[in-house]
């Protein structure tokens, strides 16, 4: 098994000083399909390649036949469960190819319809034929097998032809192969059976794997947070889908992928001066909370600002100068919180010396912080980025989110993001309301998560994939606020800096994890890391 992060589409690399990140996946554009549009995809290969539907279904089926080989040995037994369509017709392929390279397999047909896909009944046929020893047939619950342990569970029985939830004896059947998790490895072919790739599976019977091998492409269904513990680790098996199609076929939902990032990194200008990269202002603390603004500004800076202000409370001056002797300090007349954002307006004008302005790490709702609040977004037209406190005062004050300058990130996390636009019943009507509130304010509103979701006012999603749970420790989204703001002030546009700002801080604490560890690591590591993480895009 991979015990380091991936990212997907980068080829194997050398050791990144004493530590290594490993890199397996394969190069795929990272457009999320939906089942349709993977259907239609399938349907255009065969047509176009030329391939025959058999033919592909063999292909994919050597793919995950040959992910099995390269994890396990022949030692371990096999225990294949296939369905009547061509997710079962995989399994029937991946039955045949293990026993022929040596491995103890039973396959099991669930008797769940009387309409067999053609592709899996000729794969079956193939099978009887030459296995008929290795079949099994179940019809109810109680022919579930009793299986010794260790072994492999392979679950072939729903694909991304599931139309409504399983019912009836069939959910018996997931219950059961859910049951010998403990001691067993379940590895789900292109979806855990039960899953709706495109909508929600809450409260439906699922199988609940430890990995998936997912044909060419993500579902979305895999980066929601409420499906975590059904997919397990997703590994994405290119099959060779019509690259036509795939660059073509127009998508809502993106995940961003290394060369993507890549393409939007500028390299700094050789003749470039300390003004070329603007000049970014952090509104940022209060008593107990100058971590928070001391974070967003070294993060800020370590992004490549040209300068970095800090406005922060009377009681902060001298924690801000030792902590980063790099950012200029403005105080505040209150001493313990941001009340008046004097010297940010110059004769009722915010000054023009301000390329963008961060503001809501540690900030605190004060009523005083609100009004200035109002004035800063009644004042500054330029994108801003919008976080943690500065969100919970947007959330008391609605009528202040139509003041916020267009092209602006809103940074929230689930609960702010609660705070701001209400409940959901599930993660997809939640990811809904993400990309209509981005279109109806012309914002960007980037959604915190182990897949980060970044809404744009055109109605596109973009999920970020690098981030690890060693990222949920206090900080990290200050650390991130520091980031975003320092791209706009570079000059980035909003959407650039929101896709490498969010790459760059997910890649900044994968690096940090891999040195000090997920636990250890703070959010001050995600800072240092940074250096390596622009040196990695840069290569690319
Ligand atoms: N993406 C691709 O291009 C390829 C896909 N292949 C496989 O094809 C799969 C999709 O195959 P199918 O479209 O045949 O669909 P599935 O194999 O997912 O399932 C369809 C079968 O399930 C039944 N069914 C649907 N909903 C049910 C429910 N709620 N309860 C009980 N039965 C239900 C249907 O009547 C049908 O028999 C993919 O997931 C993948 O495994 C591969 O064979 C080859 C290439
Ligand atoms: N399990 C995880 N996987 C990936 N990224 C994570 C994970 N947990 C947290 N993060 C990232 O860490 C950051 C945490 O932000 P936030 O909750 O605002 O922290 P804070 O308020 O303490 O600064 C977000 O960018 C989030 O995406
Ligand atoms: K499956």
């Amino acid at each position: 098994m991979t015990a380091v992060r991936c990212y997907p589409g980068i080829k194997a690399r050398e050791p990144i000083g004493h530590y290594i990140i490993a890199y397996h996946e394969p190069a795929t554009i990272m457009k999320i399909f939906s089942s349709a549009q993977i259907k239609a995809a399938d349907a255009y290969t065969i047509a176009q390649e030329p391939v025959s539907s058999l033919q592909l279904m063999e292909r994919a089926a050597e793919k995950c036949a040959a992910w099995l080989d390269l994890h396990f040995t022949p030692q371990t037994p096999f225990h294949i469960f296939c369905g009547m369509g061509n997710n079962g017709g995989d399994g029937w392929v991946i039955a045949r190819l293990l026993l022929k390279k040596g491995y103890t397999v039973t396959a099991y047909l669930l008797h769940h319809t009387t309409r067999q896909s053609a592709d899996n009944a000729a794969n079956q046929q193939v099978f009887r034929e030459q296995y008929p020893q290795h079949v099994r047939d179940i019809y109810e619950v109680g022919d579930f097998p009793v299986l010794a342990s260790p072994c492999v569970i392979v679950d072939a029985i729903f694909g991304t032809g599931l139309n409504r939830a399983i019912d009836g004896w069939v959910a018996g059947i997931i219950h059961k192969i859910n049951d010998q998790r403990n001691g067993n490895t379940i590895v789900a072919i292109d979806i855990p059976s039960g899953m709706l790739a495109d909508a929600s599976s809450l409260h439906i019977p699922t199988v609940k794997a430890h990995h998936t091998l997912s044909f060419e492409f993500y579902k979305l269904a895999f980066l929601m947070p409420e499906n975590a513990a059904i997919a397990g680790e997703v590994h994405v098996l290119p099959i060779g889908l019509h690259p036509e199609y795939i660059t073509h076929t127009p998508v809502r939902f993106h995940l961003t992928d290394p060369e993507m990032i890549h393409t939007i990194y500028q390299p700094r200008d050789p003749f470039a001066h300390k003004g070329t990269y603007g000049h970014a202002l952090l509104i940022a603390g209060s008593y107990g909370k100058m971590g928070a603004a001391v974070l967003s500004a070294k993060a800020c800076l370590h992004t490549g600002a040209g300068l970095v202000s800090s406005y922060i409370p009377e009681c902060g001056y001298n924690i801000m100068q030792i902590a980063e002797p790099c950012a200029m300090c403005i105080t505040d007349i209150h001493p313990h919180y941001n009340s008046h954002f004097q010297e940010v307006f110059r004769n009722n004008e915010t000054t023009d010396q301000y390329k963008c302005i961060g503001i809501g790490p540690g900030l605190g709702t004060e009523t005083a912080t609100a009004k200035a609040l109002e004035k800063l977004l009644e004042l500054y037209n330029r994108p801003m980025v919008i976080d943690a406190d500065a969100l919970n005062i947007l959330a008391s004050y609605p009528y202040l989110l139509r003041k916020v300058p267009p092209g602006s990130i809103l940074t929230p996390h689930p609960k702010e993001f609660t705070r701001l636009f209400g409940p959901s019943a599930n993660h997809f009507d939640r990811l809904e309301l993400l990309s209509q509130k981005a279109v109806s304010t012309q914002l960007y509103i980037l959604l915190k998560g182990r897949y980060t979701a970044m809404a744009c006012p055109d109605g596109a999603v973009y999920f970020n994939p690098t981030g690890n749970p060693g990222m949920a420790t206090g900080g990290s989204g200050d650390v991130l606020t520091g980031i975003l703001t320092s791209l706009l002030a570079q000059g980035y546009s909003p959407k650039a800096a929101l896709l490498l700002g969010t790459y760059l801080h997910g890649m900044a604490g994968d690096l940090a994890a891999a040195k000090y560890s997920q636990e250890a690591m703070a959010a001050t590591d995600i800072i240092t890391c940074l250096g390596q993480a622009f040196l990695y895009i840069k290569g690319l």
